[in-house]
């Protein structure tokens, strides 16, 4: 039986500036399964914020084929890309998804309850994270680091079967990096994720299972000794 998350052939998608057209992405294929980490490199410019928001519906592909959890993205509606993103496909963008209102156990708390789940492991997600002192603070009350950090405790809040990151260690510094990154990999694994990894951060990506390439629109097998 075939378990793909997601199951991408030939996508293509260029966006038009006026009377100029890019091509971004072009016959890019990507196969993604659960309990699979895959990290995806490439220089600026090369496509990867565009790959993250074809993959959770925020973009629909020009052509080729893209199945999210079995299902082809033409048949998808924009509710059920909504549904998807509320239940199923966590994306956690490098400066968190927080809503500035709510404190950290509050956005948690919204975040599992827009999944329709109660957030009973809010409180073990943020003393894991090592931000259970903040937990009553407001987004803007917090550091980069410790932001990040209750993004994240967000993200894993909605038990999302696929998790869309980029960067999701960026604002940290080096010592919580540390700690944060084996955490990361731990709650992927317990859970079963599949997770996307867009990383400038080589020691992230080395611990994902397989580290690709987006360069000229596709997606390739990453060779360290062709890159470097
Ligand atoms: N809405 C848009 N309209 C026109 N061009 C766009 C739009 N969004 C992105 N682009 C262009 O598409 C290309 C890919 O952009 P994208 O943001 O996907 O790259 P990226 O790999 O995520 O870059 P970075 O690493 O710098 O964040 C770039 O040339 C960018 O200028």
């Amino acid at each position: 039986m075939n378990n793909a998350l997601i199951q991408a052939q030939n996508l293509s998608r260029s966006y038009r500036n006026g009377r100029e057209q890019i091509s971004v992405l072009h016959g890019l294929s990507l196969e993604l399964r659960g309990g699979e980490a895959v990290a995806v490199i490439g220089p600026s410019g090369s496509g990867k914020s565009t790959l993250l928001n074809l993959l959770n519906g925020l973009l629909l592909p020009d052509s080729g084929q893209l199945q999210v959890f079995g299902r082809a993205h033409s048949d998808l509606t924009e509710n059920d890309w909504a549904e998807l993103r509320r239940t199923r496909i966590a994306t956690l963008f490098q400066d968190g998804n927080l809503i500035p209102t709510l404190t950290v156990s509050r956005n948690i708390a919204f975040r599992a309850g827009l999944a329709g789940l109660q957030a009973h492991d809010g409180e073990a997600l943020l003393a894991q994270l090592d931000i259970a002192d903040v937990a009553h603070r407001y987004p803007d009350q917090l550091s980069g680091g410790q932001r990040q950090r209750a993004a994240l405790a967000c993200a894993f809040a909605m038990r999302p079967e696929l998790i869309l990151t980029d960067e999701p260690t960026g604002s940290l510094d080096y010592a919580t990096a540390q700690r944060v990154v084996p955490l990361f990999f731990d709650a992927i694994r317990e859970r079963a994720l599949g997770a996307l990894i867009v990383t400038h951060n080589p020691e992230l990506a080395q611990r994902c299972d397989r580290i690709l390439e987006l360069r000229e629109g596709a997606l390739r097998p990453w060779d360290s000794a062709v890159s470097s």
